[in-house]
């Protein structure tokens, strides 16, 4: 076994492959797959992943590994596997996926030290090469002489740990502590002494006379509601001492954290957690569905799911989206769990982020709650994984490897022979979907825990409106409700939908939108053509001056943003006092955050603002939630654009009235006839899902067929769309009859950056061969991307279709 198989840091197609090095003597022990290392490639030195290790080689001109960085493996052998499954079925490479699955800090920099974590003596060895350091940079291992192997040892008994460092120590958080640095006699003679002037010096030294143990600084601080001077002053006095300590930034503090215990369940929820629980005493793989309206205690199945998990010594993951991670629902995390949970958010610095992976790389967690990247959490017993708001399109990673983690959460619950949980009260039409077919199981929450009902929802049709002389963006119904609202001190939630805004032209008049006569999509406005477009079969016309369905002037594409919406409404409700939430306002870390705590403590009265408003939120003295324009999703070039404005009112109307006080929902549109919107108000998911399906069937959409997206990017118009030509040609040459290869054609967005898009479609049903014939057929293009900056990329799963 003295060679390894090495996965390198090169991000090139030809270098897609390991490559064999020779195991120098001093590491043949140390070194196991899974671990960094650094190996000459060609010129330089480059990172690169252990994937193996042989005794033979096809090569016999080898070189030596010319570094190991890790001393434990950072890839465990599942990850490993996962890796190249992910890049396989992603069309990545493999390098990319391996660093998909570790934190930043991982990436590139490969600085490191040990650290002695323990007073016990070390071997001698060791003992000589710390020297008395608590920290010695690990480049003195090999001068030092000591073998890796003890090293190794040492970090195996808890004694030594292996820090990486980014750029400097400043990745480690420092801390400071105060003790006494006199015995308590002394203490308390210069007690005696101190004038009782000095009153907080005299505070701080009964305290430590009491308590002679080391206190953190800024918690003694805060205790005595003092200034650093008067501990400076015990400190030059020689009363107290500092030190400083490393501590894992822990964003949270988990003891502010009120514990909460398991709540007797409601019948349903009772149904739903059976089969759960028995599979995880059994070791059962099965992916359940939790259908469960908004406030139907899916939450809870969670954490009595994972309490189980817990309890048989194994490990649990949580993902929820990225903009669900707010703080009441870290809260619920740790209030069960405490210090056992570790929170993976993107908002973290990538210090923060890289201290929480240690802690569930060391086992010092069992649970794990994340964003999408959470799901490669380095555990190796996994007793459940489980995915809060299945149907979130935020777990698609739309870069390099672009993976779905509901698709890796079913591989690593096969893995480890676990239960996957996939939680909405609006599932995804593909979930769902397999639900009914049995290849999921199915569990239905259909009531409240509270047993109230979900909040009565009224239509307000805008047409009506603009007839009635009100051009505003506001019905006279909502402006009448929110001042009611008002005069009750109770809360208002505005949703703004702006996403897809000035992209759709329809008639103000009678609501007409233009579609494409073969997609039943809504066509795009490209301002700078005045043309009208489909982006998915390339179809085309003017832009109408007048509504061909009314022959009103009226017909518009729209432009507006939560800004001006904002200015609008202080104008017509100057009393009262509003948020705004959306991109702009919530761009600084943690004035996400901020700004939920204003609204939770009643500083404003509205909260208006974009999607991220719709989730997870939950405030006891909301009551009224209005939605401003229901249909401007409905019409964005995507066949998901109904199903999407059917998950956004629902999720939206469960924020109202969920505790004591009785909620109403406000939607307007000016399509009020649409499915979408009709069944959202009466919460009829099932007939939704009926109706949706049959229109997916009808145009061959997911989840009647499977889609890959295949965009090709140039500086040169021409050399982009004749690539994608050929493309498209090569495919259907490789093609089964009942597959389409629909394109090229422009992309949505057919220039960014001044590269121009061009994008094929491949719809398919079955296509075994498919991965493979997409590689053959790009592969042809290799020397122009590398020399000529052509860039193709493969989407396996497109949801953004731009
Ligand atoms: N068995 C129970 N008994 C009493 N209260 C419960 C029970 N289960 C959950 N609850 C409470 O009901 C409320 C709603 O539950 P939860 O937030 O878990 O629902 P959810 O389905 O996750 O909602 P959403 O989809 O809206 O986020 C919470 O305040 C929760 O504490
Ligand atoms: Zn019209
Ligand atoms: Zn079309």
């Amino acid at each position: 076994m003295m060679i390894a198989n090495v996965i390198v840091d090169v991000p090139a197609i030809p270098i897609n492959q390991t490559f064999d090095y020779r195991i120098p003597e001093r590491f043949q022990e140390v070194l196991q797959p899974g671990m960094r290392v650094i190996v000459p490639f060609g010129p330089r030195k480059v990172m690169g992943f252990v994937t193996g290790k042989t005794s033979k080689s096809s090569y016999d001109k080898l070189k030596d590994i010319a570094d190991v960085l890790d001393l434990t493996p950072v890839l465990t052998s599942e990850l490993l596997d996962l890796g190249r499954w992910l890049a396989e079925d992603t069309l990545s490479l493999y390098i990319t996926a391996f660093q998909a699955m570790l934190p930043q800090v991982l990436k590139a920099n490969y600085k490191k030290e040990l650290e002695r974590l323990s007073e016990a003596p070390l071997p001698e060895e060791l003992e000589s090469l710390f020297a008395g350091r608590d920290f010695v940079p690990y480049v003195e291992i090999e001068t030092s002489g000591v073998h890796y192997n003890q090293v190794q040892k040492a970090i195996q008994d808890g004694d030594v740990t292996v820090h990486y460092l980014v750029k400097s120590r400043v990745t480690r958080k420092l801390v400071t502590y105060i003790k006494p640095s006199r015995d308590v006699h002394l203490l308390e003679e210069a007690y005696r002494d101190l004038s009782n002037r000095a009153k907080k010096q005299k505070e701080l030294l009964a305290y430590f006379i009491e308590r002679p143990d080391e206190t953190e600084l800024s918690a003694l601080l805060k205790k005595f509601g003092t200034t650093r001077s008067a501990v400076n002053s015990l400190i030059d006095k020689q009363l107290l001492e500092t030190s400083q300590k490393e501590i894992y930034r822990n964003p949270y503090d988990d003891q502010a954290f009120e514990q909460t215990e398991a709540l007797k369940l409601t019948e349903q929820q009772e149904l739903a957690i059976e089969p759960i629980k028995q599979d995880i005493r059994e070791n059962h793989h099965n992916v359940f569905l939790v259908h469960g309206v908004t406030g139907s205690g899916k939450t809870e199945i969670y954490l009595q799911a994972i309490q189980d998990v817990i309890a048989k010594g194994q490990e649990a993951i949580v993902l929820v989206p990225e903009i669900s991670l707010t703080p009441q629902m870290v809260r619920r995390f740790k209030g069960r769990f405490g210090s056992s949970v570790a929170v993976m958010h993107s908002a973290l610095s990538n210090g923060e982020k890289y201290d929480e992976w240690r802690r569930i790389h060391q086992k010092e967690v069992q649970v794990v709650v994340g964003a999408r990247s959470a799901i490669f959490a380095p555990f190796e017993n996994i007793g459940i994984i489980i995915i809060d708001e299945e149907h979130e399109n935020s777990y698609k990673q739309e870069d390099q490897p672009r993976y779905h983690a509901r698709d890796v959460a079913i591989r690593r619950g096969q893995n480890h022979q676990c239960p996957v949980i996939l939680g909405s009260a609006t599932p995804s039409l593909e979930s769902y979907a397999r639900a009914q077919k049995g290849v999921y199981k199915l569990s239905t929450l259909s009531k409240r825990t509270n047993d109230k009902a979900m909040p009565h929802v009224e239509i307000v049709d805008m047409r009506n409106e603009l007839h009635a002389g009100n051009r505003s963006m506001f019905s006279r119904s909502l402006k009448e409700k929110v001042e009611q609202c008002l005069s009750r001190g109770e809360q208002t939630v505005l949703l703004l939908n702006r996403r897809g805004y000035s992209t759709f032209v329809m008639c103000r008049e009678c609501g007409h939108v233009k579609e494409c006569p073969h997609c039943d999509i809504a066509l795009t406005f490209h301002k700078n053509s005045n043309q009208l477009k489909c982006h998915y079969c390339a179809y085309e016309e003017p832009m109408p001056t007048y509504c061909p369905s009314c022959s009103s002037d009226l017909i518009r594409f729209f432009g507006t943003g939560t800004q001006r919406i904002e200015e609008a409404l202080t104008k017509l409700i100057p009393e009262a006092r509003v948020l705004r939430m959306d991109v702009d306002t919530t761009r600084r870390k943690g004035a996400h955050e901020k700004l939920l705590n204003q609204f939770a403590n009643k500083e404003a009265d509205i909260l208006l603002g974009t999607q991220m408003i719709a989730k997870g939120l939950d405030f006891e003295n909301v009551t009224l939630v209005g939605v401003l324009t229901a249909d401007s999703m409905l019409h964005l070039p995507d066949f998901r654009s109904a199903e999407k404005t059917f998950q956004l009112l629902t999720q939206v109307s469960g924020r109202a009235g969920r505790h004591d006080l009785p909620g109403e929902v406000i939607v307007q549109t000016y399509t009020p006839e649409h499915y979408s919107i009709e069944l959202a108000s009466q919460y009829d998911y099932e007939k939704f899902y009926q109706n949706e399906m049959r229109v997916r069937k009808k145009f061959q959409y997911p989840p009647f067929v499977f889609l890959a997206l295949i965009t090709v990017s140039h500086q040169n118009h021409v050399t982009a769309a004749q690539t994608a030509q050929r493309i498209a040609k090569g495919l259907w040459n490789h093609i089964q009859t009942e597959t389409v290869v629909l394109g090229p054609t422009p992309s949505p967005i057919p220039r960014i950056k001044d590269r121009y898009r061009y994008q094929c479609m491949v719809k398919y049903k079955q296509e075994p061969n498919l991965r493979a014939s997409i590689q053959q057929v790009i592969r042809q293009f290799d020397d122009q991307v590398r020399k000529d900056d052509l860039q193709i990329t493969v989407d396996m799963q497109p949801y953004q279709l731009i």
